[in-house]
């Protein structure tokens, strides 16, 4: 479905490398997470592969096709059969949280379908399952800026599922969610996406889940591919390779000068 061969890429909008030679190939249906420490060029690989942002060098194909090398409008239309859930969704805050959600299926849609559906969305049914299969079953008709972070997080994942894309890109799903709600959200997102055939992918800072959730791992230090396998090949040395950066220890703090007695006349 998609193959990156030797790219090197800048984080979107930036010009400086962040993915260095990087070799990936995502099949039809292919479930995976993507691990790294932050700034290891995650949110990169995602825009990459939501053809967001043109690679620096190497070659990327999409089911055979090299996006890059098409028009604009080529391009989008590619785009719009790929659905990204970014780690902070960019919805509208007085938009209805029915309409946000099927803003997803608008890519497909004629003119006159796509203008029906965010005045009166005739879906509604649609989003509402979605929204009920991540623990919002309540929620279709408020405000977006009347929800929290994580029921946010939760309306952005909602688009994937009513999409009718056949690639789900999910960048840190999890950032805004407590760890009950982490793990049945990404059983949901497999779940879903296995029925629809589509291949996810998912930025995960959550390493246990990334291993007990998805049977192929990639780990990015750096904007390098040091691993792509099952999880259960990943040990304590790879992991401690990973984040290392984040296991250094605090730099020491100077105590604080003890505090000076003040004479008796003042505390009076
Ligand atoms: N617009 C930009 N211009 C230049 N550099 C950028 C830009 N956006 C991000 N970067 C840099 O690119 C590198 C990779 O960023 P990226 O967001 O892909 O990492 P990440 O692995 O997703 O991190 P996190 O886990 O913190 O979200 C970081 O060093 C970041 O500082």
């Amino acid at each position: 479905m998609i193959e990156l061969s030797g790219i090197d890429a800048a984080a979107l909008g930036g010009t400086v490398r962040v993915l260095n030679g990087v070799n990936l190939a995502i099949a039809k249906g292919e479930p995976l997470a993507v691990i790294g420490a932050s700034g290891a060029g995650k949110t990169t690989l995602l825009n990459l592969l939501a053809l967001m942002q043109a690679p620096l060098a190497g070659r990327f194909t999409l089911d055979g096709d090299e996006p890059w090398a098409r028009s604009r409008g080529e391009r989008q239309r590619l785009r719009a059969g790929i659905a990204l859930a970014p780690q902070q969704p960019p919805l509208p805050p007085r938009q209805r949280v029915a309409v946000a959600v099927l803003a997803a299926r608008l890519p497909g849609m004629s003119l006159a379908r796509s203008l029906r559906t965010l005045w009166s969305p005739p879906d509604a049914p649609l989003a509402q399952a979605a929204l009920e299969q991540l623990g919002l079953p309540d929620k279709l008709w408020l405000r977006v800026d009347r929800l929290s972070g994580g029921e946010r997080q939760r309306v952005g994942l909602a688009r994937l599922l009513v999409s009718e894309s056949r690639l789900w890109l999910a960048d840190e799903p999890l950032a805004a969610l407590d760890p009950a709600r982490a793990g049945m959200t990404l059983t949901v997102l497999r779940r879903e996406a296995a029925a629809r055939g589509a291949a996810l992918v998912c930025s995960l800072h959550q390493v246990d889940l990334a291993l007990k959730h998805f049977p192929r791992v990639v780990a990015l230090r750096a904007g390098r591919v040091v691993y792509d396998g099952p999880p259960d090949a990943i040990d304590e040395d790879l992991l401690e390779e990973l984040y290392r950066s984040q296991d250094e220890a605090p730099p020491e703090i100077a105590p604080l000068p003890q505090p000076v007695p003040l004479p008796q006349a003042m505390c009076r």
